[in-house]
């Protein structure tokens, strides 16, 4: 299993070891020992299953406000996505920064994002789905819905904004410099 912290530490890029054989091949996607041991102190209490039919669709960058954030741990199991995280803990040394990464059916790898970050991810193929898994359950009161192409952000996104297919909500959101209560 490669563990590999991204800029923003608590953001955790997971590959795990694949064993092979002439059958087909065999991984472990969570195992609560492993993953408490490199820094996932987590309960998981809903698991998510995404599927978009087409390449440049954006989902985000969503959250849930507190008592009710959410930690999510995200892989792709069909196709390839670029997903991103945004740390919005109020008082982070990191506030307002982003990371990525590719995630995708072929790299297996999985990014933990803690509870207090907005996430959200862009297809890359022509059909694409993730799953991944959640601290805490869905609360529709009590999420927050921020500009995916938010220019204060400026988070450098694989699609152009006339290419990228977003939900009647997405598109709807406002900016992140428009939210000034960020009480995760
Ligand atoms: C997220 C979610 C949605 N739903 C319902 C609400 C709605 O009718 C329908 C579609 O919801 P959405 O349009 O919000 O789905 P989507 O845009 O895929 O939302 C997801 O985006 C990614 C980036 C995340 O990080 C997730 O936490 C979640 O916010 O599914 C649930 O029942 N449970 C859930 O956990």
């Amino acid at each position: 299993m490669n563990v590999q912290r991204l800029s923003i530490p608590d953001v955790i890029l997971i590959t795990p070891h694949q064993y092979d054989d002439p059958r087909g091949c065999f991984f472990e996607t969570y195992n609560q020992h492993r993953y408490r041991e490199m820094g996932i102190d987590a309960t998981f209490v809903q698991d998510n299953h995404s599927i978009s039919h087409s390449k440049g669709i954006v989902r985000g960058l969503h959250c849930q406000l507190a008592p009710y954030a959410q930690g999510k741990l995200v892989r792709c199991t069909h196709g390839r996505i670029w997903d991103v995280a945004v740390d919005i803990r109020p008082g982070s040394a990191t506030f307002g920064q982003w990371v990525t990464s590719e995630l995708s059916a072929q790299n297996r790898a999985q990014l933990w994002i803690p509870p207090g970050f907005l996430h959200g991810f862009c297809t890359l193929t022509d059909g694409a789905e993730v799953q991944y898994k959640c601290t805490d359950f869905y609360n529709r009161d009590a999420e927050r819905v921020i500009r995916w192409n938010s220019q204060k952000l400026g988070i450098t996104w694989p699609v152009s904004e006339q290419d990228a297919l977003l939900s009647d909500k997405d598109q709807q959101a406002p900016d992140f410099a428009a939210v000034k209560d960020w009480s995760v």
